[in-house]
């Protein structure tokens, strides 16, 4: 986001006192909740402050949790500048340990990382010098060849470059993209909105101009980047649009929806994509959205509604044990589609939620890793012969992706692997999904 588009979407000028006790309230909450479930609880109990305070709150949290660890790094430098060993560093540093600065030098390091417009206090110490340290270090950290300042200079962690490097190898990407993606981190990508069938898609972008949205277009998708709240406007009163990333789009896509087709959303949770499945059947066909959490499943009936499509049927599901196939999903031997929209680590999100990369692992991600696999093996056994099975993470981890599938073809050789990408960031402005299709001849 360009420093105008921030001022025009950050117009309330927040003091680092309104910083420092939001940063208090939110280091006191236990256990920690993801922040964007804690935003929205704090602007519900924020609800006598303007609705431009409370937004400038919600994009500097976002901020202070992106640079979270590179605030702690400039603080380090800023005292020693001769330290480098950021491996060695990083492989002891957490995220939920106190600031290594104090709370006004940490959010100096913030605004300077963030280029956000804060009031800034009187008297602060250092504050030259510190301005000046940043500089230098952003100067030293601007190419992919200085691995750990670049990776820390884009709030992302110095000892996942070999995580980095192995995406790049299997995507074929050359330093240029991976560089790209690194530098994408630092930003947040636009709202990608979703036409319904009916909505002409230039006509739309028009009427959303002509209602103050800020709004763009890419190989035929809109986007919004600003201006008025699109859920005020009328094509979203209208049902013309919803908002669902570039990259789930394209996942859509790749289930290949035909009217007619049975249907299987596995992990549908609240139903951003059993929705659009759902829209493609044109009226023909129905589809099946199941979910381990039944509050997820509540959420997308009440989406389903609003929408106006009927034809999604939804219960709950644990992959510990098979689907109990619907009687006329049993006569044709399986369902037509079945997307595995598989739990992850979220990493192609993190643009969007800042905060979930300091949860990411080794541990957890072999955990995830071996969910995944479950579910897809247990997914796969209500397929028809002839059907199409399709395999998703938001996540660009090869260990969550490529070698899940991998595994599971090992382990099931009636499946072909049709293909299998990353999608989304660093080709296109939006989060980066994996996706893989998978026939069963
Ligand atoms: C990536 S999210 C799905 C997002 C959803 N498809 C959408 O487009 O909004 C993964 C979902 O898998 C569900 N899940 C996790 N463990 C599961 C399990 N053992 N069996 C079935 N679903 C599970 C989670 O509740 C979560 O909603």
């Amino acid at each position: 986001m360009s420093r105008q588009e921030r001022q025009n979407s950050n117009t309330f000028l927040l003091t680092y006192r309104d910083l420092i006790n939001i940063w208090q309230d939110w280091s006191d909450t236990s256990p920690v909740q993801p922040l964007d479930r804690w935003l929205r609880q704090y602007s519900r109990s924020q609800r006598q402050q303007s609705p431009a305070f409370r937004m400038a709150i919600n994009n500097a949290m976002m901020e202070a949790l992106r640079y979270r660890q590179l605030a702690d790094a400039l603080e380090l430098t800023f005292r020693d500048p001769t330290y480098d060993d950021w491996k060695t560093w990083d492989s002891r540093w957490q995220a939920d340990t106190p600031l290594s600065s104090s709370p006004s030098h940490f959010w100096y390091w913030i605004q300077l990382c963030s280029n956000s417009d804060w009031r800034l206090p009187h008297s602060l110490e250092e504050q030259k010098a510190r301005r000046e340290h940043f500089n230098a270090f952003k100067a030293q950290a601007d190419s992919l060849e200085e691995n750990a300042t670049f990776l820390l200079a884009h709030g992302l962690r110095p000892t996942w470059e070999a995580l980095l490097f192995k995406r790049a190898e299997k995507s074929g990407w050359d330093d240029k993209q991976l560089a790209r993606l690194v530098r994408m981190q630092t930003s947040r990508p636009p709202l990608w909105l979703r036409l319904a069938n009916m909505a002409d898609a230039a006509a739309l972008q028009q009427a959303l101009s002509e209602e103050g949205v800020q709004v763009g277009e890419y190989q035929g998708h809109l986007y919004a980047t600003g201006g008025k709240d699109i859920t005020l406007t009328n094509g979203w009163k209208n049902g013309q649009f919803e908002v669902q990333d570039l990259a789930s789009q394209q996942i859509c896509d790749a289930v290949d929806v035909k009217p007619g087709h049975k249907v299987w959303d596995a992990c549908a949770g609240a139903g951003g994509k059993s929705l659009t499945l759902a829209r493609a059947l044109a009226g023909k066909g129905a589809v099946v959205a199941t979910d381990l959490h039944a509050y997820k499943l509540e959420e997308l009936k009440r989406r389903a509604k609003r929408a106006g499509i009927s034809n999604i049927r939804s219960f709950t599901w644990d992959a510990d044990a098979p689907l109990r196939l619907p009687a006329e999903i049993a006569r044709q031997q399986g369902f037509d589609r079945i997307l595995v929209d598989a739990p992850c680590s979220n990493s192609g999100t993190w643009r969007r939620n800042p905060d979930a990369r300091w949860r990411l692992d080794n541990h957890n991600t072999r955990e995830l890793a071996a969910l995944q696999g479950r579910i897809l093996a247990q997914a796969s056994k209500a397929l028809r012969p002839g059907g199409r099975l399709v395999y998703a993470t938001c996540s660009w981890q090869v260990a969550e992706n490529e070698d899940v599938v991998a595994a599971f073809l090992a382990a099931n050789p009636e499946f072909c692997l049709v293909e299998q990408k990353m999608l989304g960031a660093p080709v296109s402005d939006s989060d980066s999904m994996f996706v893989a299709v998978l026939s069963r001849p």
